[in-house]
Formats: structure tokens, sequence, C-alpha cells
């Protein structure tokens, strides 16, 4: 038996995913790249590796993980690099996407050996949340301006345009993308290559991929471009599991569960959207608070339905837990750091990784 608490990761689901990355980028043409702020768990990457083109990153470190764990195209991403970190960034990226006019600019005579892009906002998005909205009021996310991206054309084959959040919707994709044609399309026709960033939820049940593929392929002949997509959640989604044991039982006016697990540490994403975990089936005629057992009094993963009575010991599995928590897991509390569990197709587990006491105190010192 695995000692909770850790991350499962399914193979099997993540294959599920990769095949429809599979058709996406067939029926398109279409470049897959794994955004690896959603999802760096570079001991799954075997099973990644063949369905997507390579990856995208956020920073030096991510572009560097991204170059030797994963390998294939490796695009370089950040919203501001420093001085002493370009050159070692030239040195692992295909390309490198720069999120101002002003860093493009400051950059340029060291990065020309290798492509250079520039982040273009397009002034929408389908974000519902304030804090992810790329278009909020004077966001930092890119250039605006049709002109100023028109006057550094001649320094840069491509752009990247990151405006999808958790869009399941494929004719706003539709008519939002044909929005930016309409306003920027005299710079598309002018490159070689547009990212679209990430966020469309094309693995979801039910999504038209063949009509995305479509849209995606008309787009890139439209404007004799190579497309990319820079997919987090659809790439993992439904992937993996938190699993967790039941440490203690209260009644404080409603039935709650602690587990061994931390909302803030180990699914942090949670808190900051203030959205409620799933488990599954949630279904039964006990229902129970499931709280994380750091200090945090908001610690709570949320209320769920069970067949039988929670006990001590129980083990529970709490759905969807890979996009943006692996990434995002921290030493709160000196809560321990759920291991890394995958299930491999034959269905043993293997544990890619396990965390102790000595990778606490030295992430401290
Ligand atoms: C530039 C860029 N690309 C890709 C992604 C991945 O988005 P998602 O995980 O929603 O697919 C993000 C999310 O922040 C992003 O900012
Ligand atoms: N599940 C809650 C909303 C998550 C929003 N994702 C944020 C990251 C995203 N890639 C972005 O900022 O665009």
């Amino acid at each position: 038996m695995i000692q909770t608490p850790f991350y499962l990761i399914d193979s099997a689901s993540l294959k599920r995913n990769m095949a429809v990355i599979d058709r996406l980028r067939e029926g398109s043409g279409a470049k897959a790249l794994l955004a690896l702020k959603c999802f760096a768990t570079w001991p799954a990457f075997d099973y990644m590796r063949d369905h997507m083109d390579g990856t995208t990153s956020s920073s030096l470190y991510e572009l560097r993980l991204g170059r030797e764990k994963f390998g294939k195209e490796t695009h370089a991403y950040s919203v501001a690099w420093p001085d002493h970190e370009i050159d070692e960034a030239v040195g692992y990226a295909d390309k490198i996407i720069f999120n101002s006019v002003g860093q493009l600019q400051r950059f340029r005579d060291r990065t020309g050996g290798i492509a250079r892009g520039l982040r273009l906002n397009p002034g929408l998005s389908t974000s519902g949340f304030d804090l992810a909205d790329p278009a909020r009021p004077f966001s930092r996310l890119g250039e605006w301006s049709a002109e100023k991206i028109e006057a550094v054309l001649p320094d840069i084959s491509g752009v990247m345009i990151h405006y999808n959040c958790e869009n399941a919707d494929f004719d706003l994709f539709d008519r939002q993308l044909a929005e930016i044609e309409g306003r920027f399309g005299a710079i598309l026709d002018r490159l070689d290559w547009v990212s679209l960033g990430g966020g469309i939820h094309f693995t979801g049940e039910g999504y038209p991929v063949d009509r995305l593929a479509a849209r995606l392929k008309a787009f890139a002949a439209a404007h004799g471009v190579q497309v990319y997509l820079e997919p987090g959640e659809a790439a993992i989604t439904r992937s993996a599991t938190l699993e967790v044991t039941v440490l203690d039982l209260l009644d404080n006016g409603k039935q709650l569960a602690i587990v061994d697990s931390s909302v803030e540490a180990h699914m942090l994403d949670l808190l900051i959207y203030r959205q409620s975990a799933k488990v599954e089936p949630d279904a039964g005629d006990h229902s129970y608070m499931v709280c994380g057992k750091s200090c945090l009094a908001g610690d709570i993963f949320g209320e769920f339905r069970f067949a039988e009575p929670l006990k001590v010991g129980d083990r529970l599995s709490i759905a969807d837990a890979a996009g943006y928590t692996m990434v995002k897991k921290n030493w709160f509390n000196g809560v321990k750091m759920p291991s890394i569990v995958i299930r491999e197709p034959d269905g043993s587990l293997r544990v890619a990784r396990e965390f102790g006491y000595g990778d606490y105190a030295s992430s401290l010192g």
C-alpha cells in the first residue's frame, strides 16, 4: 500500500486526451505544445511526447525542463526576461516570445539566432475570472496596439495570442477568432506562425473537435501561417486524482472529515478561484465536509455525499487533480507533500517521487 497523500496520474486517461490531440493535429495541421505552467510532472512525459510537438514555458526553469525532459520543439515565453537569463534561454529555445515591444527591442540583438515572436493581446478573452483574464483593464499581458506591432514586424516571425480560458464553447471561439482576424488580419498575413495559446477545452465531453480542426486549418490557410496551440488543462484534464486518507471526524453542526492533505498546499487553485474540489460519484445518504489538515480555517475541499458513513482510515479520491496542482504545491504548515504515482498501462502503480523532511528543510535554507 502506498502511503497517502499522493497524486495518482492515470496513463490510460492521459492516453484518452492524447488521442484527441492526435485527431486535432492531424485534422488541422496545428502543432500542440504542452503548457508546462499547468502540468510539468516529467515522469509522465513518456505518455505524451509522441502526441505533442513540444512544450511552451513561462520562465527559464520551465523552458529548461521542457528542453531537457520533453524535447522536441521548445518555446520560451516570459512576462519579462532579466538581462542575465537571456543567453541561457536562447540556448534552450527554438522560439522566444517577448511580452512587450520594449523587451523585444532590448534583446533583439541577443536573440538573432532563433525565431522571435511577440505576445499580441487582442483585448478580448473568455475568462470568467478577473484574476485570470488577460484582457482585464490595463493588462500587462502582451501588446494591444496594431500600430506598435506593425512597427516591429521585421524583427518577429510570429505572435502568441493567449486569450481563451476554460473555453468549452466552439462557437464563441470561432466568433472571437473572426474578430481577431478582422482587427489584426494585416499583421497575421505577414507572419510565419501564430500561437493561439491555451484555454480551449477541446478534450472535454462532446467538444466538436473536427469543427475546431477545420477552423484552425482554414485560419492557417487564410493567413499562410503555422498554427500552434498551447494546451495545459486540455492535455491533462481528468487524468489524475489526489489520494487522501481520513484522519479525524467531527460533528460541528455538519459532519466534518479531516484528511491528510491540504487544499492550500496541494490544490491551491481551488482556493484561489474559490472553487470546490470534485469527488466522484458524490452520491449517497451521508454528507461530509471534507477538510484539509492545515491551520487555515478555510482549508476545505468541499461538501460531498458518500454511500456509507466515513471512518478514520478511509481512503478518498479527489478528482481532476492534474492541472495547476503539482506545479503549485507548497510546504505550507510543513504538511507532507503528496508523492507522485503513475498508474501504468498494465494497472501497476509506480511511485515516481516521494517527498520527505529533507525536501521541506532544504526548501527553506
Ligand atoms: C500563454 C499561455 N499559454 C497556455 C496556457 C495554458 O492554458 P490552459 O491550461 O488553460 O490550457 C496559459 C495559461 O495561463 C498561458 O498563459
Ligand atoms: N479552475 C479555475 C480557473 C483556472 C483558470 N486557469 C488559469 C490559468 C490559465 N491558463 C490562464 O491564466 O489563462
